[in-house]
């Protein structure tokens, strides 16, 4: 490459990078009398103004500031329920109340309340027979069953010997534990659960909140005992339908788990998680007598399961009896299945204020500088005078420099012509 064509090649690398560095873009005002043009424009500043005002400002209420809410919660169960299982257990004919099937008496956020039960009472540490339906637990002869061997769902260690099993009908390991153990082939043909009449208990669920940024507190019944609230405490059962009875704090366990979509027997017999969710959504620029709770009902277990529906569990109570002068330790073991009522509190207040207001107009209002970039966008590219706008709207103009250097030289041509003429 010859010296020449080099320096002329990085001159005109150098004119560019001057020429890119030393220009100046200034927004130009180009006013566009065009109707269609005028309508999009006006269009646009309207949807981007209702959407600020109408949604943002009015809608969304962002002439508040919010609080979220605390809240305590406590439940009390009141209903008795009877039951005669003469003929499957030793507990005969009984009466349940609260003490006896709510387990456990208080919980946090949440209350089991027991709708069906298998009880296995008297049981003492000895020996006897296993359980026939655990894997493993048949045997021909003592050599089936090794000593001290316990099976991963057995009741206990086996003794070495091999018996007949309770209902004598097959050959069974012998093991030492809380015997006789639990056998619920007698429940299997139940239709209904054992304490159905559960469905008419009423549960009380007692729930205070407060807004700390605004100071207020309030609870699910009424603050001061009137003639009217104490009538309407007394007499009251939550009905979502009545104007009423909707803000009553005491709930029919059927009413509750209907409301979730789900028939009482079916969550009765198999056990369930319902969950209730008290919602306070609260306007602090009224009335706070207007801050009221909203209940509603979900199951939080899906009930369509083919495997391990619902909900059980065991537990025991336990005594002594004095036999030959020492005491002899006994329990009943209840395997409990029920209804898990899991309360939820969720809440939001708003209360006027000039600084979320103020924020929301501004940032608002930034966005109607959206209406020019989408403007330009259509009057530069999609009009079908695009190309005359485009010549309207950019303009090359040289430095005043050349500008003198331009007028200085044609002032000499002219003045040279003018002599030959
Ligand atoms: N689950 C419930 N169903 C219906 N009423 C209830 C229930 N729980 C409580 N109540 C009634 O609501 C009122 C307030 O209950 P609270 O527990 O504050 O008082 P209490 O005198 O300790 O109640 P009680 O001794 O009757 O259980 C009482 O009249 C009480 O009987």
């Amino acid at each position: 490459m010859s010296e020449s064509r080099i320096s002329l090649d990085l001159r005109s690398v150098c004119s560019c990078v001057a020429s890119t560095l030393f220009e100046y873009y200034t927004p130009r005002i180009v006013h566009i009398k065009s109707k269609k043009v005028g309508f999009i424009n006006r269009f646009l500043q309207l949807v981007i103004l209702s959407y600020i005002i109408g949604y943002v400002i009015v809608y969304k209420k962002g002439y508040q500031e919010f609080d979220t809410c605390q809240s305590a919660i406590t439940t009390k169960l009141k209903g008795v329920v009877f039951s005669n299982l003469s003929h499957l257990s030793d507990i005969g004919v009984r009466t349940w109340d609260v003490a006896d099937y709510v387990i456990p008496p208080q919980e946090i956020g949440a209350t089991f309340v027991m709708t069906n039960v298998i009880p296995t009472l008297n049981q003492t540490q000895s020996t006897c027979p296993e359980d026939p339906t655990i894997d493993g637990s048949f045997c021909i002869d003592d050599s089936s069953c090794p000593q001290g061997k316990i099976l991963d769902k057995g009741n206990g260690p086996f003794t070495g010997k091999c018996v007949n099993s309770a209902n004598e009908k097959s050959h069974v390991c012998e093991i030492y534990g809380w015997c006789l153990v639990e056998d619920d082939s007698r429940y299997k043909n139940m239709t209904d659960p054992v304490l159905f009449g559960s469905h008419n208990f009423t549960m009380f669920i007692k729930n205070n909140i407060e807004f700390p940024k605004f100071g207020v507190r309030r609870r699910n019944l009424p603050d001061v005992a009137t003639n009217e609230s104490t009538a309407f405490i007394n007499n009251c059962t939550y009905n979502a339908t009545d104007p009423q009875a909707k803000y009553c704090p005491f709930f029919r366990l059927d009413t509750i788990v209907q409301g979730a979509g789900y028939p009482y027997s079916a969550v009765a017999v198999e056990g369930g998680v319902i969950e209730v969710v008290i919602n306070w959504d609260c306007n602090l620029d009224f009335s706070v007598d207007d801050c009221l709770p909203e209940y509603s009902f979900k199951r939080l277990d899906r009930g369509d399961y083919s495997i391990s529906r619902g909900f059980n569990f065991r537990y025991a109570d336990y005594y002594a009896v004095k036999e030959n002068d020492t005491f002899k330790q006994y329990r009943n073991l209840y395997k409990a299945t029920g209804i898990i009522f899991v309360i939820n509190v969720q809440g939001k207040a708003g209360k006027f204020s000039i600084i979320p207001l103020l924020l929301n107009f501004g940032s608002g209002l930034a966005l109607l500088a959206l209406t020019t970039v989408i403007c330009d966008l259509i009057v530069l590219y999609v009009l079908k005078a695009k190309k005359y706008y485009r010549e309207h709207k950019y303009l090359l103009v040289e430095s005043q420099e050349s500008f003198q250097e331009f007028r200085y030289v044609s002032h000499r041509r002219n003045h040279r012509q003018s002599l030959t003429v």
